[in-house]
């Protein structure tokens, strides 16, 4: 094995690359063997294509210095965040350039070529790697091994120890009919959500006295945190459990310091700053206050094994109890900022495009004809044009800006050399944001996503959608697509049906919508609506 990678090393000339190998295992983290272990031992790879192909070398893209330099004040990326970072980079070096790899991080192409996105994904076998959050693995794997047991969990272990808990877990998460059993206390969460925005809407201006992006994650805290732990954690009333309030802290935080010490250089893997420490503490205290609710929820749980509809919690813990905090802890960590954000998004469209509100507000009129009842499987099934904005909004606002893999095996991306161990980012946003692929990219338009006419108004337009899939993914693609994809979907529709059932939703400010980039997008700046209430006579 090691003969190949020194082969490929050789044949790319690359210093950095060797660093990667010698690096990649995050101060001792993963060992070498395992790294290498990930990637295709197959002979390097010598066919035409490959010959004819561009070294990487070639490619455009700065040197380590240069690199340095453009972080340092006054650089061209200097405080930049991770989009305005790509932008910069895309408008110096073109549609594929390389980042050469620092402080353990490998060499990263990123390409805004939706063919080479297809060449990678077509290419990431059944254990596709995407590293990134190299402090999970960190704290589970080196730092907590005696809770872990050496599950790092599915953000952040790779190869065959991702594939057995992503096999195992896959059918509690991803099952339609399996993650559909919340829907009946996430519509209970959402009605109590409305109730409590009622208590916040000034009802003659119809403004909110509250921070409406912070509620929002409150009630995404809420729904995953019933979904994930069975448990109500009162977030959405006056009086929140103390420790639930401190975990919704700590993960507030959580993104913020990842983006820190996991996307931007750092020398934690060889030193451990007082900040990375700092870190360490905020994942010790999310470990302890999740495992706590753990527990108290397996005491209610009883000895009935026969019981025909065990929720999800229940499901994750037959499995291993290892599988399970780790999941549970995944799920409240990518499952909080990343719908809030979205729903926000999403809520933001329909606000700037009345008309498109009124028409998903006839199809939730027929859903709930008054605000008492209830959503159900029956009633929910035909929600197409609810889908349809949901997907319009993730398209002209996708949360994550891209996706990541490592390449396993070798690649030709846009005409270039890449070898297998390179990182390849694929900027998705960035396209499904692109009049190439989607005419008036950058309107509002759910019709694109229908099948067929819904109504005399409302006529598809599949002419104004992209004929290639891989312009379009904002859960990601393949065997490592988001896990939470179908719980975020259910949570976010239960909502938005409530919400348009209720008000009316305008937008206040002058100014677009803003977000900051971390590792997400995330909603920010002056963020008003205006809730005028529907009423049930309507
Ligand atoms: C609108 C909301 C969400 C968006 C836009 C989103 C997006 C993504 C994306 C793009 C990925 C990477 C996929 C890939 O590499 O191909 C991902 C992975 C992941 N997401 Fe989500 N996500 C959302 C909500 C959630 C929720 C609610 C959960 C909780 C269950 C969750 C849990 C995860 C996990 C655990 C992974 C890692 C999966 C793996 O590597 O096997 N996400 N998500």
């Amino acid at each position: 094995m090691w003969k190949y990678y020194n082969a490929i090393i050789k044949r790319h000339g690359a210093g950095s690359q060797l660093s990667f190998v010698r690096n990649l295992s995050v101060g001792g983290v993963l060992s070498q063997q395992a790294q290498l272990e990930w990637l295709d031992t197959s002979p390097p790879r010598n066919d035409e294509k490959w010959q004819q192909a561009r070294p990487y070398g070639e490619m455009p893209g700065p040197s380590t210095m240069r690199m340095l330099s453009y972080f340092m004040p006054g650089g061209a990326l200097h405080n930049t965040n991770l989009i305005q970072m790509n932008r910069r980079m895309r408008e110096m070096y073109g549609d594929i350039y390389r980042m050469p790899g620092m402080m353990g991080k490998p060499n990263v192409v990123f390409t805004y070529n939706p063919e080479d996105f297809e060449v990678t994904y077509r290419n990431e076998g059944v254990w596709p790697i995407r590293i990134g959050l190299e402090s999970f693995s960190y704290y589970r794997k080196v730092h907590r091994p005696d809770i872990f047991k050496g599950v790092a969990g599915l953000v952040s272990d790779q190869g065959q120890a991702w594939a057995d808990v992503r096999n195992k877990v896959n059918p509690v998460l991803m099952k339609v009919q399996n993650v559909r059993q919340n829907l009946p206390q996430l519509d209970q969460i959402a009605k109590e959500f409305i109730d409590k925005l009622e208590t916040q809407r000034n009802p003659e201006t119809h403004t909110l006295n509250a921070d409406f992006h912070n509620e929002l994650k409150m009630w995404a805290f809420e729904s995953i945190s019933f979904v994930a732990l069975n448990t109500r954690m009162g977030l959405l009333s006056d009086q929140p459990d103390p420790n639930a309030a401190l975990l919704a802290k700590h993960m507030g935080d959580f993104f913020n310091y990842s983006f820190k010490y996991d996307v931007q250089p750092s020398i934690w893997p060889y030193y451990k700053t007082p900040g990375f420490k700092k870190f360490l503490k905020t994942y010790e205290d999310i470990t302890g206050i999740t495992s706590n609710y753990i527990e108290i929820a397996t005491k209610s749980f009883g000895n009935d094994d026969n019981r025909k509809t065990k929720c999800v919690l229940e499901q994750l813990l037959q499995l291993n109890k290892q599988v399970a905090v780790a999941m549970v802890m995944d799920m409240l960590m990518a499952g909080i900022d990343t719908t809030s954000s979205a729903c926000l998004t999403i809520l933001y469209h329909l606000s700037r495009n009345p008309s498109k509100q009124e028409k998903l507000r006839r199809e939730v009129l027929r859903l709930l004809p008054t605000t008492k009842d209830s959503l159900t499987d029956e009633n929910t099934k035909n929600m197409p044009y609810m889908r349809a904005c949901i997907k319009e909004g993730l398209r002209i606002t996708s949360i994550t800006p891209g996706n990541f893999r490592i390449a396993t095996k070798d690649l030709v991306l846009s005409g270039y050399q890449v070898a297998r161990g390179t990182g390849v980012f694929m900027g998705v946003l960035e396209l499904s944001n692109s009049e190439k692929y989607f005419p008036q990219s950058a309107d509002f338009i759910p019709e694109r996503w229908l099948k067929s006419d819904l109504a005399a108004d409302i006529q598809a337009c599949p002419e104004a959608r992209s004929r290639i899939p891989f312009v379009y993914l904002p859960f990601g693609f393949g065997p490592r697509t988001c896990i939470g994809k179908r719980i975020a979907e259910l949570e976010i529709e239960t909502l938005l049906v409530r919400l348009l059932r209720n008000y009316k939703v305008s937008w206040l400010p002058e100014t677009p919508l803003q977000y900051e980039s971390t590792i997400i997008l995330s909603p920010c700046g002056d963020i008003r609506f205006k809730l005028e209430p529907v009423g049930d006579s309507m």
